[in-house]
């Protein structure tokens, strides 16, 4: 079916196996700009080796990645955040001898690396990681030790990382999981905000978050696309319930 838009990013023919398993079997996949996306399945779906695959995180077997058009299967990772690729990951990556600002400023010049673009000043770094962590509500603790912070509040500093350097699509796995029921309410709020200027591709588990904010969702099962639809099409679909919503974890 043709879109009315390019798509900011799709896939096409992506795989990749892992022994005899294959964790993504040949997906195409698109996602138009300005949407909020999620991606649901059971556990071992491939949902967090598929976006890996995105971001260049792992290698593909086959297949490609296009963002805005562009081809961005042979590129590393730290190149695919410079074009706009932003990601938080479930595994934790923040330093927790650092302050909240270093840690933020430290994502950006990681990226910035050897980047004639992104050659920052020192203030600009700041201004720009300051505005990130104001951003996720952690503005005023921009001092103190990122390893002091709640756990939920590390969630939030991993956010301000992601979009420090303003990504054009940023991809969250699994951002609310071991957060209260208070913290997830305030993240939904916050992804709202970020989804104004940022295209999101959020993989999550607990259906209320799903239900409250996305707009299209596609189920992985198997390593491939079962459906893909609305929200409350994809509640009716009866290869779905049988999947996954009949067995929630
Ligand atoms: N590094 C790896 N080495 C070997 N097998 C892997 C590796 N990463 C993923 N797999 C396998 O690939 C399949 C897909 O895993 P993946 O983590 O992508 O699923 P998922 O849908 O994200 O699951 P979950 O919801 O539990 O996070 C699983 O069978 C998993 O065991």
């Amino acid at each position: 079916m043709a879109a009315m838009t390019a798509p900011i990013l799709h896939t096409r023919g992506l795989s990749r196996s892992f022994g005899g398993v294959r964790a993504v079997d040949d997906v195409d996949f698109q996602l138009e700009e300005g949407e909020i996306r999620a991606i649901i399945g059971p556990n071992g779906a491939g949902k967090t080796t598929f976006v890996s695959l995105i971001c260049g995180r792992i290698a593909s077997d086959a297949g490609e990645v296009s963002l805005e058009g562009q081809d961005i299967s042979r590129l590393p990772a730290h190149k695919r955040v410079r074009l706009g690729l932003g990601y938080t990951f479930q595994i934790t990556s923040i330093f927790p001898n650092l302050t909240l600002l270093e840690n933020v400023a430290l994502a950006v010049q990681s990226q910035a690396r050897s980047s004639s673009i992104l050659n920052l000043s020192s203030r600009r770094l700041n201004d720009g990681a300051h505005e990130a962590l104001a951003r996720v509500g952690l503005g005023e603790r921009s001092g103190e030790l990122a390893g002091n912070l709640a756990y939920g509040h590390q969630r939030l500093l991993e956010v301000a990382m992601g979009i420090a350097l303003k990504p054009r699509v940023l991809i969250l796995d699994e951002p609310t999981q071991g957060l209260s029921e208070s913290e997830t309410l305030g993240f939904i709020t916050l992804i709202r905000q970020i989804a104004e200027r940022t295209t999101i591709l959020l993989i999550e588990h607990n259906m209320d978050v799903v239900m409250a904010l996305a707009e299209r969702i596609t189920v992985m099962d198997q390593g491939r696309i079962l459906a893909e639809g609305t929200p409350a099409a994809i509640r009716a679909n009866t290869d779905v319930q049988r999947a996954y919503l009949g067995e929630q974890p």
